[in-house]
């Protein structure tokens, strides 16, 4: 591969679309990002970045001379060769992917007979790409090459994830196309698995959905676990011990959130059920991830002898630490269960964007700026997102604010016996309720 430098326009600068962006700029590519969105192009041109992406504010200052951003479909295309699509692909209401975004972008390339490629990397229903293929030959752009590029970074390390990728997956019917498209990521020290595009749509439907599957299995033994007495920390570490299984996501919770997990997932599922396979495999899943968030508050519930009237504290709101992204986090289910229930709920959250006041179920919650502020007075506290921060409480002075020291570790962050020494009652997800001495 040369890893010659190319001209890439990039439609959509959200997290995928940005950080794409970003890293092939580094890599030595020019690169134009264009989007719909008047604010989000204008803080990028000010030199400011519309969501927290740990690295990426820098990377985007290092490559400013290879990297533009525009409202505007001619300007990111009249020089480019390649479009990557990277709009948003949210579900519909039967579950599927809403694809309105992508084709939006098929249109507006009318008359781009320039290119060399469409590579979608927004992660779409096998079929898809098929589907623009033909849409494109329709357009009278036969000749510009198609490949499907699925994305695996996960946020919070999403650029580290580009620059040095486990695989790059190129899905493309033309060979040419394919090592034209491997070829600009020629410069990382990657596998590269070429295939044909369903295949490659189906790898990272695929993906997600196992990496669901594992988080809900986990999570399914530490509900045994908490019926047995065995200790789900024991478990998942000497489990994941054995090489042919590994450590990663065995860590066990409050359900995966975020905006990939909930939502390919059902589009996976919708997709079989679609073709007239029921995937249940896949639905228990789904089911099991429901009903996670709702057992920790059940757990609770019976604790507190009832939810009505009592204060919690929710530490954390985002769907995961190191970002801002609220996604389908379990802290929304959770505030909102709560909230049912007649309890009142405080938080903390070191970056969760602040609310206008529409975004329910935040909208009813107090806003702390620390941790111990959220549990002062409160009955009980639920650690919901395992910010690194939580570890460095004075747990001690917690337990003297709050009016009841009970703690559902929602994320089994602390250390059971140190809370049980600070005052707490300590429940974990996998582990049964201590109290203290
Ligand atoms: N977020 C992740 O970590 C992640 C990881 C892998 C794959 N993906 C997939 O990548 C895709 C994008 O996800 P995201 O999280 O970046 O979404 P996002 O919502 O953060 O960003 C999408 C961007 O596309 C823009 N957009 C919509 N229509 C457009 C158009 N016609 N032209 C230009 N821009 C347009 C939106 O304004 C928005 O800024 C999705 O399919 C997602 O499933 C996301
Ligand atoms: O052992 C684990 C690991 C993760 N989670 C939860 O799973 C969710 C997703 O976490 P993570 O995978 O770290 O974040 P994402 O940024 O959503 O990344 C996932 O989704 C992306 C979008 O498709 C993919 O590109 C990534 O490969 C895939 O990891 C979060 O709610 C986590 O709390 C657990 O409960 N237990």
């Amino acid at each position: 591969m040369t890893g010659a430098s190319r001209r890439i326009a990039v439609f959509g600068a959200g997290y995928i679309g940005l950080v794409t962006g970003a890293c092939f700029a580094e890599l030595g590519h020019r690169v134009v990002v264009r989007d719909i969105q008047p604010e989000r192009i204008r803080l990028l041109n000010s030199g400011e970045v519309p969501f927290f992406e740990p690295g990426l504010g820098d990377l985007i200052t290092r490559n400013k001379e290879r990297l533009a951003f525009t409202l505007d479909v001619e300007e990111a295309v009249r020089d480019a060769e390649a479009v990557f699509v990277c709009v948003d692909t949210p579900p519909t209401a039967s579950g599927d992917a809403d694809l309105s975004r992508v084709w939006a972008v098929v249109d507006a390339l009318r008359g781009a007979s320039h290119l060399v490629a469409v590579v979608v990397k927004s992660t779409v229903p096998v079929g898809t790409g098929a589907r623009v293929r033909a849409a494109l030959d329709e357009r009278d752009l036969g000749h510009v090459g198609y490949a499907s590029n699925p994305e695996f970074t996960a946020e919070g390390r999403a650029v580290e994830d580009f620059l040095r990728p486990d695989r790059v997956v190129i899905g493309a019917s033309d060979d040419a196309v394919a090592r034209w498209v491997a070829d600009l990521y020629g410069r990382l020290d990657s596998p590269v698995e070429l295939m044909d595009v369903a295949s490659a749509e189906m790898v990272k439907l695929a993906s997600n959905a196992l990496l669901a599957t594992r988080i809900t299995f986990i999570n399914e033994i530490a509900t045994v676990c908490e019926a047995t007495g065995a200790d789900i920390g024991h478990v998942s570490r000497a489990v994941g011990l054995d090489h042919r299984l590994g450590p990663h996501f065995l860590r066990a919770g409050l359900g995966y959130g975020g905006s990939c997990f909930p939502k390919d997932s059902r589009a996976l599922r919708a997709m079989a059920s679609n073709s007239g396979y029921p995937f249940q495999l896949l639905n228990a899943v789904i089911e099991v991830n429901e009903l996670q968030p709702r057992r920790a508050i059940q757990r609770l519930k019976t604790e507190l002898d009832g939810l009505k009237g009592r204060r919690i504290a929710l530490l954390g709101m985002t769907f995961k630490p190191g970002t801002d992204d609220m996604r389908e986090a379990p802290s929304t289910i959770i505030a909102s269960r709560l909230l049912a229930e007649g309890a009142t709920v405080t938080c903390w959250d070191p970056m969760a964007p602040h609310t206008d006041g529409r975004q329910e179920p935040w909208s009813s919650a107090t806003r702390r700026p620390d941790p111990l502020g959220a549990m002062t007075d409160a009955d009980a506290a639920i650690l919901v997102t395992e910010w690194p921060e939580l570890t460095d409480v004075d747990w001690t002075a917690a337990a003297r604010l709050m009016r009841n020291p009970l703690l559902l570790d929602g994320r089994n962050l602390l250390d059971p016996a140190a809370l049980l020494s600070a005052g707490f009652t300590h429940m974990g997800v996998g582990r049964g309720t201590r109290r203290p001495r």
